[in-house]
């Protein structure tokens, strides 16, 4: 069973005759690179800057074999241009030295994390959920990351200075190793308000909150659920082989269940989200169609065609013909074989015209490579207009003032699904963040194939058990930082890492705390959680605190850790600081060099002057950790991100430390074994 069904099957099914011919001339050409510029807001604005001001200019006039090569061109649906679009074959890169240069930043910047190749198509269904910063969002099927990562940054998008969002993010998965590639996203975005977890999406437990008597719900739903893939063709050559149209039939029933579902944990007036990567109506307007039927009402379609308005797309479909495994249509049920009944779901098969027009299944999103030069995807929105569960009766009734009905606080408690916890195990970022990192983009267009796979014996996750805000570790770092009284205490965990008991200090938002308190919480799987910001030193640290601080915890300290562990650095200092190994007090400005003496050994902040940043034309601030030694200095940065800022600011790269600087006292031993823990960490 080859193509060849498919595309009997979409000229006959989806597309005009005419309209096919241009489809299959995209498919059999290379999808051009698209990547989204990624990371806290400040860095993106930063990236976005040496993007449009370095490189685009260069890149206008390149000629190759006669031929003039498009420039990069922001991605046109995509708001603020934090996401491009490169159709720059491998060829051009390679004769064109401007072009090499281009790569080469991309490469950079990937590897930094503040950039992420994404398919153009598969960023649309996160910008069609609307969120906003207070906005609590969970997305159900979500590893290997690239729109819970767009999510983050949503919740984010408002961030200032001592300003947290109350919204949270749940990325959940039910595969339990792809699970931990969420890891990996999230400490990209140094997020206190994200969660991943790992249960099969139908079965998402309910958790009661300590401060309300009804379940946890979501003001906004994504579910894009795994599918036969049919969409990511120009980048899969496995599809060309090995699509069957069967894998459709086979992942219906789970779909239309993983989005029942999330219909239940939606809250009333919310949006939910429904996408696939696949053309095939049975896994698209057939499981929007059921759910529909399901949710009697309380789930309605939104027309979104003023939404992105730049991104072109077509309706959905209202009727169809269902595939076979042969490639042979069936028109509806009765048309099977009885034999062979168990194979095709009843809801596979479309509605009447009449329940269609009712359900306005043209408001689905259909996306096809030959409207803008992309790969495929199918989106749906809905909004919950009426209550579905008691759990919404009750919230409907609080918000209206009135009492709540006893026949609903019975149900309700019968609704929630009890879910038994997995059994603990060891350091799972150790053990998966380094995959995660290497096969998170083949993985994110990877049709599904058979059952995601839980409960992986040896590993265990790590403890998520808030801290007293009166511990001894935090007056103790409270006092070395000069943390400011205002910054929260009480939303602390301290987890363990490598066997070692207690070594990090994990940072979450008063949101995810209250999940971490609900007497429900052992019910929710949780993989990973808070973001890290103070870890143990492994070696004895003579003065000082034995707390080193991290760079993703920065963001997030910087507005309350007071002077006297900061260290101001123009533009020349910084780059001794990024350039050369463990530079003496000495190599830094005479001005300086009084505060640096003064400082106690330990973890600083080092920020850039103001005037420097406007020199280097800084849009934020620009701060890192960095451990001050008796007499030199070392910036906490794992490898990838220094050279990324070294690249970025001074075209240099960093000097490798020599070995006689690393063993040469104790004091550098210290910093070195922070430096390469850090490294190790964070890779
Ligand atoms: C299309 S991929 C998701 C891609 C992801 N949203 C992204 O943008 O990176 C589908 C995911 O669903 C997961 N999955 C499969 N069955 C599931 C279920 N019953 N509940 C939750 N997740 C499931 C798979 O492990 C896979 O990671």
């Amino acid at each position: 069973m080859g193509f060849s069904k498919i595309l009997n099957s979409y000229t006959q099914n989806i597309l005009s005759e005419e309209e096919f011919e241009e489809f299959y001339e995209y498919i059999k050409t290379i999808l051009p690179t698209t990547f989204r510029i990624t990371g806290s807001r400040t860095t993106a604005l930063e990236i976005l800057n040496v993007v449009q001001k370095n490189y685009v200019p260069k890149l206008q006039n390149i000629v190759i074999d006669g031929v003039k090569i498009e420039p990069p061109k922001p991605l046109p649906f995509y708001p603020e241009q934090f996401a491009w679009q490169v159709n720059a074959p491998r060829l051009v890169v390679k004769k064109s030295p401007e072009f090499q240069e281009f790569h080469k930043f991309i490469v950079t910047e990937t590897e930094a994390g503040n950039m992420s190749r994404q398919e153009a198509v598969s960023m649309v269904p996160p910008l069609l959920m609307d969120i906003k910063p207070h906005q609590w969002v969970l997305d159900m099927c979500a590893a290997p990351g690239s729109k819970t990562a767009q999510i983050i940054e949503a919740v984010h998008s408002n961030d200032k200075l001592n300003e947290m969002p109350t919204g949270l993010v749940v990325a959940n998965d039910a595969d339990y190793k792809r699970s931990h590639m969420l890891i990996h996203q999230s400490k990209r975005l140094q997020s206190p308000c994200f969660m991943a977890t790992n249960h099969d999406g139908s079965q998402f437990p309910n958790i009661r909150l300590p401060d309300t008597s009804t379940p946890w719900q979501f003001d906004r739903v994504l579910c894009d659920v795994p599918c036969s893939g049919d969409g990511t063709i120009r980048k899969n050559e496995k599809i060309w082989d090995n699509w069957s149209p069967a894998a459709a039939l086979q992942l219906h029933t789970t779909q239309v269940q993983i989005f029942a579902r999330g219909c239940q944990l939606l809250k009333m007036g919310g949006r939910i989200v429904y996408s696939t990567c696949s053309f095939n109506p049975v896994e698209n307007e057939a499981v929007v169609a059921e759910v529909l039927r399901q949710t009697k009402g309380a789930i309605r379609l939104i027309d979104v065609s003023n939404e992105l308005p730049e991104l072109k797309r077509k309706p959905g479909l209202k009727t169809w013909k269902v595939t076979d495994k042969e490639g042979h249509f069936v028109n509806c049920f009765e048309e099977v074989n009885e034999k062979l009944r168990k194979r095709f779901p009843l809801t596979a098969f479309p509605p009447t015209q009449a329940e269609a027009d009712e359900m306005h299944l043209e408001r689905c999103l259909r996306i096809y490579p030959h409207q803008q030069n992309t790969g495929g995807f199918f989106v749906a929105v809905f909004e919950k207009v009426e209550p579905l569960t008691a759990a919404d009766r009750i919230h409907l009734a609080k918000m209206e003032g009135k009492d709540v009905a006893q026949t609903d606080l019975e149900e309700e408690s019968k609704e929630a699904i009890p879910v038994k916890r997995s059994i603990p195990h060891d350091d799972p970022e150790e053990n998966n963040t380094k995959k995660a990192k290497t096969e998170e983009e083949e993985e994110e267009a990877k049709p599904f194939e058979g059952k995601p796979k839980r409960d992986v014996p040896g590993i265990k996750e790590a403890p998520f058990e808030l801290v007293s805000s009166d511990s001894e570790d935090l007056k103790d770092i409270t006092e070395f930082y000069g943390l400011d009284a205002s910054f929260p205490r009480d939303q602390f965990l301290l987890r363990s890492e490598n066997n070692a008991k207690g070594r990090s200090l994990y940072f979450v938002s008063s949101a995810i705390k209250k999940v971490l308190e609900s007497k429900d919480f052992s019910r929710l799987q949780t993989v990973n959680t808070g973001v890290r910001l103070f870890v143990r030193q492994s070696s004895p640290v003579e003065a000082g605190s034995p707390f080193r601080l991290t760079s993703e915890g920065l963001p997030l300290l910087d507005a309350v850790m007071s002077h006297q562990r900061r260290l101001q650095v123009n533009l020349d200092e910084l780059r001794v600081l990024l350039v050369e190994a463990f530079p003496t007090v000495d190599r830094f400005l005479e001005s300086s060099r009084a505060k640096l003496n003064a400082v106690t050994p330990g973890c600083c902040i080092a920020y850039l002057d103001e005037a420097s940043c406007k020199q280097a034309e800084f849009v934020g601030s620009l701060i890192l950790p960095v451990w001050k030694g008796k007499n030199s200095l070392n910036v906490l940065l794992n490898k990838k991100d220094k050279r990324s800022l070294c690249e970025r600011l001074f075209h240099a790269i960093p000097e490798a430390t020599p070995e006689h600087l690393v063993l040469r006292s104790t004091e550098n031993q210290a910093a070195a074994d922070a430096a390469r823990k850090a490294q190790e960490e964070q890779e």
